[in-house]
């Protein structure tokens, strides 16, 4: 008998999609392993849990993947499939992301029922978001508009807009991509205007550190260019902070033989921006060391007042 696979996932539709879909490319590119040794486990965390308080307050990013990882540790799954930009940018001693899955559309999409394009919106409209990235993008060219704390899964953000509670939502044209959802885009944003969250739209699976029969089954689902583009992209996330207490953005894409990254820290309030671009040669470690030089130049450049009044500003906002 062939011995197991067990690939965990949260339980929300998009993370089981995601599931699904390294469960799909993993066994065309394994034609030896059946169909039945490959099995998704779904694991519920902490950040599932907690729908009725602001999760920033709860603790953070971590929440969705703590318990994925013990299970990793645990034995109770042998790889962990994860949105990249959901990922901490620091794992536990003993885990690692061992491939990036080809990038789906890293863009921000507008949602509404009631008004075509962004742009469209009538003073004081209200947008629901829980995302400080996309509040602070859309005051930086809306500051007129109202917004409202949206949380919850894909399905439960629309519901809630079906309801009424705003007058349009924001969601990642990669999540609709993979639910099959895409018709519910009303607008596809610009990658200058509305600058991704880090590593949008490439999916990642974790494995323990030293898993070598793991880490080759997945080889072939590994993209080189994505892995270049987000190592970049979070290299700058880390150097920064790292949290989703921070309105920070950052896109970088192959052009030739070129890394380009575009990278931006954001006020609340959409008023202030640090804005950076960068360029650097096609090599993983200088992907790292961009990101990480221009989230230290954006950093100092801030300074520390900035962060500061940011931090005083969100913990208002979340209480
Ligand atoms: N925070 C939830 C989350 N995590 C990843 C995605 C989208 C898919 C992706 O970026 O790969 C979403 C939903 C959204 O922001 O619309």
């Amino acid at each position: 008998m062939q011995q197991l696979i067990k690939i965990g996932t949260r339980g929300s539709p998009l993370a089981l999609a995601q599931a699904h879909d390294v469960k799909a490319k993993l066994l065309a590119a394994h034609p030896d392993l059946l169909p039945d040794s490959v099995e998704i486990v779904v694991i519920k965390t902490t950040g599932d849990r907690i729908l009725d308080r602001h999760l920033m307050n709860a603790g953070g990013k971590g929440l969705f993947t703590k318990e994925l990882e013990e299970a990793l540790f645990d034995g109770s799954i042998d790889c962990a499939v994860h949105s990249s930009k959901d990922m901490p940018t620091s794992l536990p001693e003993g885990l690692e992301l061992s491939v990036f899955l080809p990038r789906e559309d890293p863009r921000d999409v507008f949602i509404s029922s009631k008004f075509t394009q962004f742009s469209d919106l009538p003073k004081g409209a209200v947008l629901g978001t829980a995302s400080l990235r996309r509040r602070a993008l859309a005051l930086r060219l809306r500051p007129d508009l109202q917004v409202v704390i949206f949380r919850g899964n894909v399905q439960s953000r629309l519901r809630k807009l079906q309801d009424g509670e705003a007058d349009a939502t924001f969601l990642a044209m990669a999540g609709l991509n993979r639910l099959g959802m895409q018709s519910s885009a009303t607008e596809k944003l610009s990658l200058e205007e509305f600058l991704p969250a880090p590593a949008q739209g490439a999916v990642t699976v974790e494995i323990r550190t030293g898993d070598t029969e793991m880490a080759g089954r997945l080889q072939p689902l590994h993209c080189a260019d994505t892995a270049l583009a987000v190592t970049a992209e979070r290299a700058f996330l880390a150097a920064l902070d790292g949290s989703c207490r921070t309105p920070i953005a950052a896109y970088a894409s192959l052009q030739g033989d070129e890394l380009f990254l575009h990278a931006a820290l954001l006020s609340l309030d959409g008023k202030t921006v640090f804005e950076r671009r960068s360029a650097c040669s096609v090599s993983l470690s200088l992907a790292a060391e961009m990101g990480h030089k221009v989230g230290l130049d954006i950093k100092t450049e801030a300074g520390q007042t900035f962060f500061d009044i940011l931090a005083t500003q969100v913990q208002a906002e979340i209480e």
